[in-house]
């Protein structure tokens, strides 16, 4: 635990009884919260329970319907981002807003470029941003292109870029999800160098045991209302899922059946330029065997070489014996691989398509089906919004407008639903709060259980230590290691990951 410097007690922004609804449904009701500086208050919650709504209404995106929102002590009425910002509120979203082919130095400088005349002052760019990195403790190059950057370092640099404007309250939306452990440590050491500077710290995450150590206070959100709110070390893990859930959430490790020994999927000799170099892999049916390595980039390299979407160089995979053609969507998804993607938002989803398309989508593909009947459409999704437990505000509203964790389960519904045969699965719990997270890993334990090949890329030791039977460790594009995950502790396997010995 750590603790907070909190020097003066009076809020910097008080949140008074504030209420929300979308089209007459209540997302936020009567919610009070009160931010100090120098302290780190975590807001946790369900998926839907009205986190990011919070958020929101916070940074002058959107306006609760009622109550009141006291920054510095002045009420604002009507808040917009640009005043958000003025009165030195910043958000940093879990969507990265970088320009990628811009520098790190012009994206932390960006609309505010010093220049002399018409002409902008490119060393005094690289200076002040280099500065203002140097300042936070950061060691990224102010030269280094912002698309070349690890997500981690590009939340830094967004996080350099929101202090500098002037961020006195600084929201940080789940910023170490899908981050391996070394990054997320990294993010977490630049939270609490801030918070010793005096930065408020609005923190979002669902890892439980990362907001025990990081928090110094913390509110908790059910269906919109405030069930919990107190100091970190006033609660614990049971305490906090109770509040977040409502009842106690157990996720166990089941006892499967024997595994067969048919390879359900086979991995020979891949190559992809630097991040895959003769990468050999093969899943039993009924197995789980999870691919780690330290900056996740093979992982989602494998992503794009097993569905189909990219060419590999060299090697072959098989899915039940069956040679895949190199670069052929239509061959991987004919063979009956599925691989569901860690990028929902912008390979996994259509944000304007409604929730009950989207989980029909990939079926309607496979049975070449171009239209549909609404009433049908919405009868054959029902079972799969239920077996996925997506909630949401209105009957069936597009995408766009779930919380992310309904997203992701609207993601696993569209592919898990199409009988595959093997399965890659990225991140599968990415967003996902504590109880669903229960729920997809006993959805995974049963496609193994059914006789299915699945491989595992997650950032998440637990969630390796939970679901898998087998961790093979990555490194430099090469496989390292391999465990039986009955035979390693989390903390060992955190190490071999990070290139740590034995
Ligand atoms: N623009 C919108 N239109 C309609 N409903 C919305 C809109 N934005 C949010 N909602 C609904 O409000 C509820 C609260 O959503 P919110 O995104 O705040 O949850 P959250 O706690 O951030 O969840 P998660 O952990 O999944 O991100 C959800 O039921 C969501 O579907």
């Amino acid at each position: 635990m750590t603790t907070a410097v909190t020097t003066a007690m009076t809020t910097v922004i008080r949140v008074d009884r504030i209420t929300k609804s979308f089209g007459g449904a209540a997302a936020l009701t009567d919610v009070s919260v009160d931010f100090f500086p120098g302290e780190v208050h975590a807001l946790m919650g369900m998926n839907g329970a009205g986190k990011s709504t919070l958020v929101q209404i916070l940074s002058g995106a959107l306006n609760p319907d009622s109550g009141t929102l006291e920054v510095g002590g002045l009420v604002q009425n009507q808040l917009n981002p640009r005043q958000a910002r003025k009165v030195g509120i910043s958000t940093v979203p879990q969507r990265r807003e970088l320009v990628m082919s811009l520098t790190v130095a012009e994206n932390i400088m960006l609309g505010q470029l010093p220049t002399s005349g018409a002409m902008v002052r490119w060393h005094s760019v690289r200076e002040t941003a280099q500065e203002a990195l140097r300042a936070l403790g950061i060691t990224i190059d102010a030269d280094a292109i912002a698309g070349d950057l690890t997500v981690a370092e590009q939340t830094m640099v967004e996080v350099a870029r929101e202090v500098r404007r002037g961020g006195k309250v600084l929201i940080l939306d789940e910023p170490t999800a899908c981050l391996g452990p070394e990054a997320a440590q990294q993010i977490r050491d630049l939270v609490l160098r801030l918070r010793d500077s005096g930065v408020a710290i609005l923190f979002i995450s669902h890892h439980i045991s990362e907001v025990l150590h990081l928090a110094d206070r913390i509110t908790v959100l059910r269906d919109g209302r405030v069930t919990w709110a107190g100091l970190a070390t006033e609660t614990d893990e049971k305490g906090l899922v109770r509040d977040m859930v409502g009842r106690d959430v157990v996720s166990r490790r089941p006892v499967r059946p024997a595994r067969s020994n048919e390879v359900g999927l086979s991995v020979r000799g891949l190559c992809d330029g630097r991040f895959l170099d003769c990468f050999d892999i093969d899943v039993r049916r009924g197995e789980i065997v999870a691919v780690l390595g330290p900056a996740g980039d093979a992982q989602s390299r494998l992503f794009d070489l097993l569905s189909g979407r990219r060419r590999f160089d060299g090697g072959q995979v098989s899915v039940a014996g069956k040679k895949l053609k190199n670069g052929k969507i239509t061959d991987s998804l004919a063979s009956g691989l599925r691989c569901v993607t860690g990028d929902r938002r912008r390979l996994g989803l259509i944000p304007g398509l409604t929730i009950d398309e989207n989980v029909m989508l990939a079926q309607d593909r496979l049975d070449k089906r171009r239209i549909h009947r609404w009433s049908l459409l919405t009868r054959r999704a029902k079972p799969l919004r239920e077996r996925y437990r997506v909630v949401s505000l209105a009957e069936n509203p597009p995408v766009e407008q779930l919380s992310g964790g309904n997203q992701q389960k609207v993601l696993l519904a569209k592919w898990l639903g199409t009988a595959p045969s093997a399965v890659l699965l990225e991140d599968p719990t990415n967003g996902v709060d504590v109880s669903a997270m229960a729920e997809i890993h006993s959805l995974v334990d049963r496609l193994a259980g059914e006789g299915v090949a699945v491989l595992l890329a997650s950032s998440s030791a637990e969630e390796v230590m939970r679901l898998a039977d087998r961790v093979v460790v990555v490194r430099d594009g090469r496989r390292i290691a391999e465990y039986q995950v009955d035979r390693i502790t989390r903390d060992e396997l955190i190490a071999t990951t990070l290139g740590g010995a034995l």
